[in-house]
Order: structure tokens, then C-alpha cells, then sequence
């Protein structure tokens, strides 16, 4: 479960997101909405815990992402949030199994290569194991870093506009897997996005310019 309480965050003196109080049990998926610039990529940064807020905490469970140091927050991260942003992040010159077992390693856990092709498989990635990732697709390359946020059961799945260039029918397959994956791990999956194709997808929905 994530909890968010009393949260403020502003660049310099450039105020961007208040919001008293969020929660997002687990196995619930919540939409995050705005217009551009309203904050969603901050928020799931924050989330993330990429971003401290200047206020509030944010809670994963029974940790407290921002009383944990640099490190522990990074290790915490590894193992237990999934993120998925607009640009791939992904290391073009390796394989997409080296990829996927350098996030493994990165994260402090046990290279398995057997979860590794599992998680593939579930992408419908399985004969692109051994293929080096700039001569994937850019479709392909997305589903990829699905596949490497997904890969160590994450409690939180965090997606930032994850159907942005996608057409209609791409953008539904990537909710369902998103929606799918989501469930057979019980995570709390927030997607961030102005796609207005997928708002009917979801119950829970937080909209940044109403707060
Ligand atoms: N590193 C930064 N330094 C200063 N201001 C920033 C920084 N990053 C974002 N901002 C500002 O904070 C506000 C929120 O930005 P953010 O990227 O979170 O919005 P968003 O809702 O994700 O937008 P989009 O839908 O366009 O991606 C914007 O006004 C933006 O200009």
C-alpha cells in the first residue's frame, strides 16, 4: 500500500503539487491525471523515491521512503518499484536478457535467469533473449522495460505516459499487460497520463488540476 501525507513539492519557488492525502491499497490501480506541466512526471518521481518532497511522507508499506538514506532508498527501489518512463533507459548495446540481468544485479538480488525468461515470455519477448536491444523496435524496446520493471515482483508499479506514441490498439494491449502483471504480483499500479483513450480503463482516478 502506498500513503501519502501533508505532501508539498515546488522547484525554487515554483510550487507544483499539494495533495493532503493518497492512498492506494494494494492490487489498486489508480490513474493519475493533468494537463501538461500539472505535475504527474514529479509525483511518480517522487513516488519513486527519486525526488524528495520539501514536505510530507510517503509511505510504502511500513517504510518511509524519505527517513531511508541514498542507499537504502536505491536498494529499496530495486526491489521493490517497478518504473516505467516515457524514455526507454535502456543499454542499447547489450542483449535484452543482459539487460534485464543487470537490473537484478543493480537491485542487490540473485541473477535468475529463469525469472528473466518468464517475465520475456509474458511479453511475448521470448525469441528476443539473446537480441541486442538497438536493433529491437521501439515498440519491442518499451515492452522491454516493462519486462525489467516487472522482473523482481515490485509491491509498486510506477508508469509514466506508457501509451504515449502508441495507436489505439498497442495503447489497450500495454494497460491490460500493465493491468494483468499488476494483478498476479497484488501490486499498486499509477499510471501517469493525458491519453485520454485510456480514462475509462480505470475506477481510481486522481485528477493534479483539481486538487
Ligand atoms: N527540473 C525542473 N526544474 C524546474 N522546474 C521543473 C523541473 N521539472 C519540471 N518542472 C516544472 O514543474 C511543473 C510540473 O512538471 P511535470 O513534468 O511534473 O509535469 P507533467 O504533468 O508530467 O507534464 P507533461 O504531461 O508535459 O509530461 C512544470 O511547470 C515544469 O515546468
Amino acid at each position: 500500500m502506498i500513503i501519502i501525507n501533508d505532501l508539498a513539492f515546488g522547484y525554487a519557488s515554483h510550487k507544483v503539487l499539494s495533495i493532503p492525502q493518497l492512498q492506494v491499497e494494494e492490487g489498486k490501480h489508480l490513474l493519475i491525471l493533468g494537463a501538461s506541466g500539472s505535475g504527474k512526471t514529479t509525483l511518480l518521481h517522487i513516488l519513486g523515491g527519486l525526488l524528495a518532497p520539501q514536505e510530507g511522507t510517503v509511505r510504502i508499506g511500513q517504510t518511509d521512503l524519505y527517513r531511508l538514506s541514498g542507499a537504502q532508498r536505491d536498494k529499496y527501489r530495486g526491489q521493490n518499484i517497478g518504473l516505467i518512463f516515457q524514455k526507454a533507459h535502456l543499454i542499447s548495446a547489450l542483449s535484452v536478457q543482459d539487460n534485464l540481468l543487470l537490473a537484478q544485479y543493480l537491485a542487490g538480488m540473485a541473477q535468475d535467469r529463469g525469472r528473466v525468461k518468464e517475465v520475456l515470455t509474458s511479453l511475448g519477448l521470448a525469441d528476443k533473449l539473446y537480441k541486442k536491444v538497438k536493433a529491437l523496435s521501439q515498440g519491442e524496446q518499451q515492452r522491454v522495460t516493462i519486462a525489467r520493471a516487472l522482473l523482481n515482483r515490485p509491491r509498486v508499479i510506477l508508469a509514466d505516459e506508457p501509451t504515449a506514441s502508441l495507436d489505439d490498439t498497442n495503447a489497450h494491449k500495454v494497460i491490460d499487460l500493465l493491468k494483468s502483471q499488476a494483478e498476479q504480483n497484488n501490486a499498486s499500479l499509477l499510471i501517469a497520463t493525458h491519453d485520454q483513450r485510456v480514462k475509462d480503463q480505470f475506477e481510481l482516478q486522481l485528477n493534479l488540476a483539481t486538487l
